[in-house]
């Protein structure tokens, strides 16, 4: 029988691939940078957000390929990979409709309270307090999106089907699509009643949500963040969520995880997720299907399904 195409698996810590009996039917999948395989590795299989830094790509003279399993890449070297000619794939679509969905939940959520007063009826204070003060509509707002990729794009559809007015912000202007296009991110929020944060990671979208843009939005503005925390001051978020100079935010994400700043805990005005905006089940076999995808493709010289774009 012939061998088996070699696969480096990087998953840090340690982490069970659900689907391992299905890439081993396929593949040999090797686990450990310090295996004498490491020098021929043409492809690494990216767990999650497992690290994978300048140091990692140097124990590997062969790598050709990164095939990663989320919808962000921050957390590999992508400078390196850039240099040295490596392809990186991601988690492409697999993730948008659930990471769409998760997000419109959170805004809904923030706009309307349905968290707080589930908290408010549980603490059993509706019939001492009387009723819960009102929420506002979805319907008719004005919507920045900060990144129109896969999931900017699903979040997009069903705003304007909640009749929402959109507009967006990313590196490029879209030729595909109508609505208008700021480059300017204060600009962005300044027209807008609600900010959603789902671009990627890099050093230029670095705390791209600042003071300065959180103040242009304006106290009745909502932040809804599913795409990485650092892409928010997390300091100046929270402070302007103490002082009122923003209504509230939907938040999945954070800076530090698992760490969430305990400020957040208090108010009433925030929603917050233990990063789990693009996990479900149906999402997870989609993922599986495209790393399959990906691996084959890359054996036999076919165009991969999710490249990222490295320029
Ligand atoms: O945050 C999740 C992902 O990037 O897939």
């Amino acid at each position: 029988m012939d061998e088996l195409p070699l696969v480096l698996v990087h998953a840090l810590p340690p982490f069970e691939i659900s689907f391992k009996g299905r890439l081993q039917s396929r593949f040999q999948l090797i686990d450990s940078l310090d295996s004498t395989f490491a020098p021929h590795v043409s492809v690494l299989l990216c767990v999650g957000p497992s690290p994978v830094s300048s140091d990692t790509l140097r124990h590997l003279p062969s790598l050709q390929c990164i095939v990663g399993s989320s919808a962000g890449v921050d957390h590999i070297d992508l400078a390196e990979c850039r240099r040295r000619g490596i392809t990186v794939t991601n988690a492409g679509p697999s993730f948008c409709e659930d990471g769409a969905d998760f997000a419109i939940g959170l805004l809904i959520d923030v706009l309307r309270r349905i968290s707080a007063a589930d908290r408010y009826v549980r603490a059993g204070l509706w019939p001492m307090k009387g009723d819960y003060p009102l929420g506002s509509k979805l319907g008719g707002k004005r919507v920045g999106i900060v990144g129109l990729g896969n999931i900017g794009s699903e979040i997009a559809k069903r705003l304007v089907a909640f009749g929402c007015r959109i507009a967006y912000n990313s590196r490029n202007k879209k030729s595909s699509v109508s609505f208008p296009y700021y480059a300017n991110i204060c600009n962005l929020a300044a027209n807008s009643d609600i900010l959603i944060i789902c671009c990627a990671l890099t050093k230029e979208t670095h705390h791209l949500i600042n003071k300065d843009v959180m103040t242009a939005l304006g106290k009745e503005g909502v932040i809804i963040n599913v795409g990485r925390g650092a892409l928010i001051n997390e300091k100046e978020l929270v402070q302007c969520l103490e002082q009122g100079q923003i209504r509230g935010a939907g938040l999945d994400v954070f800076e530090n995880e698992p760490d969430v700043p305990k400020e957040l805990f208090e108010l009433e005005n925030v929603v917050l997720s233990p990063h789990k905006a693009i996990a479900t089940p149906e999402s997870f076999a989609s993922l599986q299907e495209l790393i399959v995808g990906n691996l084959e493709a890359f054996f036999s010289n076919k165009p991969l399904l999710s490249p990222v774009n490295l320029e």
